[in-house]
């Protein structure tokens, strides 16, 4: 294959069409999705957000010398994983995020890279997740020790990282880049591989209710085959929306940003 990642190709350059890369944040409530997002599309830190938003952003990034079209949904499940098709079949990779001076977030954390896997294990697509325990600067109040994150990072087979959403923008970028290489190398291993989304509710025969052993009986998901799935629009097809909400509009501050409300999905 012609195709090689990390390295500038023949005929790449600001003309090559950018890669779409497909990123969603997930995490229990507080623990700096909306903050690490907006710490990466902005470089602020902004430190008050409407928690019951869900948002989807669009950037352009360059990766290794190759433009991307970067989309990061942030996502607000509340406290437990809910409705998750919306994310599960339109990512090429996830970041779970805790905080380490949250025990209960690091739990919810663990959920989530269960739910990823069982996902994966039905679906038969590998999705890559990194797994972030945010708010380094409050390391003094630590609940989850750096060896904990590893361990679990090790467990499901994911990169593992300490940020801060309030600390040096260059971290947080290097951890969005990373996980855009980790979406990369899945794509590569099978290209034909687009991302989905739901195109509506319907009553599904075969939804398989994920076990409350896990904390997840709330989600469910489907295989490929029980849904009407519809490839996400393109760029140009999507709506640009002005930013109401007061979360956004904190967002909106930066010019690159924008919202693209084709993705909502509910
Ligand atoms: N000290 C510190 N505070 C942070 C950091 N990241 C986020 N916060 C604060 O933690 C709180 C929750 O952050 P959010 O980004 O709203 O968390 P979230 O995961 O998006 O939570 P929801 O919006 O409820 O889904 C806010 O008050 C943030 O200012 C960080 O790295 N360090």
């Amino acid at each position: 294959m012609s195709s090689v990642f990390g390295k500038p190709r023949a005929g790449s350059g600001p003309q090559s069409t950018p890669l779409e890369v497909n990123l969603a944040i997930l995490g229990r409530r507080g623990a700096g999705k909306s903050a690490l997002t907006v710490k990466f599309l902005t470089k602020r830190f902004i430190s008050e957000y409407d928690p019951n938003l869900e948002d989807t952003y669009s950037s352009e990034e360059t990766v290794d010398h190759q433009p991307v079209h970067l989309r990061v949904m942030d996502t607000a499940d509340l406290d437990t994983p809910r409705n998750c098709e919306r994310y599960l079949n339109w990512a090429h990779a996830f970041l779970v995020v805790y905080s380490v001076d949250s025990r209960q977030s690091f739990d919810s954390s663990s959920s989530y890279l269960e739910l990823l896997a069982l996902h994966a294990k039905e679906t038969q697509r590998s999705v890559p997740a990194l797994l972030l325990g945010n708010k380094l600067d409050m390391a003094q109040y630590r609940q989850v020790t750096k060896a904990e994150g590893v361990a679990l990072a090790g467990r499901f087979g994911c990169l593992f990282f300490e940020v801060s959403a309030c600390l040096d923008f260059e971290h947080v970028q290097h951890v969005f880049h990373e996980a855009v290489r980790e979406a990369r190398r899945e794509l590569e291993k099978s290209p034909l591989t687009r991302p989905l989304f739901i195109s509506e509710e319907r009553a599904l025969p075969h939804q398989a209710p994920l076990t409350a052993r896990h904390g997840l009986a709330s989600c469910t998901f489907n295989t490929l085959s029980t849904v009407s799935l519809k490839e996400v629009p393109t760029v140009a097809q999507a709506k640009l929306v002005t930013v109401k909400s007061s979360r956004a509009q904190s967002k909106r501050k930066a010019p690159t940003l924008t919202l693209l409300k084709g993705f909502k999905i509910f």
